[in-house]
């Protein structure tokens, strides 16, 4: 069994490889981006239609980056920005940039959600520190409902990475996949049900020592 680390953990290792090793966060969010959109490939060469939702830190820069991606790869991806534009991080509007290149549809309406044939969860990641309420509580509920599957980036939004708790809603996952190493939310019972299958992307380039 692979090893299962918390939120705070993760964090200092991003931060150890960005500031001590000096490898760009946006380096870490290609590569991170790139075992995302290999395993969306992988599990759902069908899909055509991909909607991407994306919260406004960097867990959705990673949906954006992947919306880019996928669309290189030949699909058509459509990012629905749930979070607010006043707290976009800079990666994040990094990634909405290159997307605008692309002429990548960034909605801040929920249209595409009932039409897509494959939604990426990318509202939180790690950096979830709180109870989701709405306008979140309401999109996570539209997503669940829809009948396409949902594949979560590094954590389903609205569970606790460290607890695997439910932070009032929570994205029920098909797939998860998590960056570096598993989180210890993900092991336990609760985590699995809402993450469904793991995926643990691990050559992402983070440096991670004991
Ligand atoms: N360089 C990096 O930092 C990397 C980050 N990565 C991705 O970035 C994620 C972590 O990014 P962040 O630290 O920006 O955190 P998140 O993107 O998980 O979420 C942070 C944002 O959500 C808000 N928020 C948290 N809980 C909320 C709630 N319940 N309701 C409303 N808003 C809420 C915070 O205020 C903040 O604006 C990882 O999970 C991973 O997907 C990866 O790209 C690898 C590299
Ligand atoms: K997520």
């Amino acid at each position: 069994m692979t090893k299962a680390i918390t939120a705070a953990q993760m964090k200092h290792y991003d931060q150890y490889t960005i500031n001590t090793i000096g490898i760009p966060s946006m380096v870490l969010m290609e590569r991170a981006s790139l075992a995302l959109r290999d395993e969306i490939l992988k599990q759902y060469p069908q899909a055509q239609n991909i909607t991407i939702v994306a919260g406004s830190g960097n867990n959705g820069g990673d949906g954006l980056c992947v919306a880019r991606l996928l669309q290189i790869a030949g699909k058509h991806t459509t990012v629905i920005e749930a979070g607010n534009p006043n707290h976009f991080s800079e990666e994040h509007r990094a990634q909405a940039k290159t997307c605008d290149y692309y002429r990548i549809p960034q909605l801040t309406t929920l249209d595409t959600i009932d039409s897509a044939d494959l939604l990426v969860d990318a509202i939180f990641g790690i950096g979830i520190d709180r109870e989701v309420r709405d306008p979140y509580a309401s999109i996570i509920n539209q997503m669940n409902a829809a009948s396409a599957p949902i594949i979560a980036v590094d954590v389903p939004s609205g569970i606790n990475t460290d607890t695997g708790e439910v932070l009032g809603t929570a994205i029920k996952a098909d797939t998860t996949v998590t960056f570096t190493f598993n989180k210890i939310g993900l092991t336990t019972k609760n985590g699995q049900q809402y993450a469904g299958r793991i995926v643990v992307a691990d050559d992402m380039g983070t440096y991670a020592t004991d």
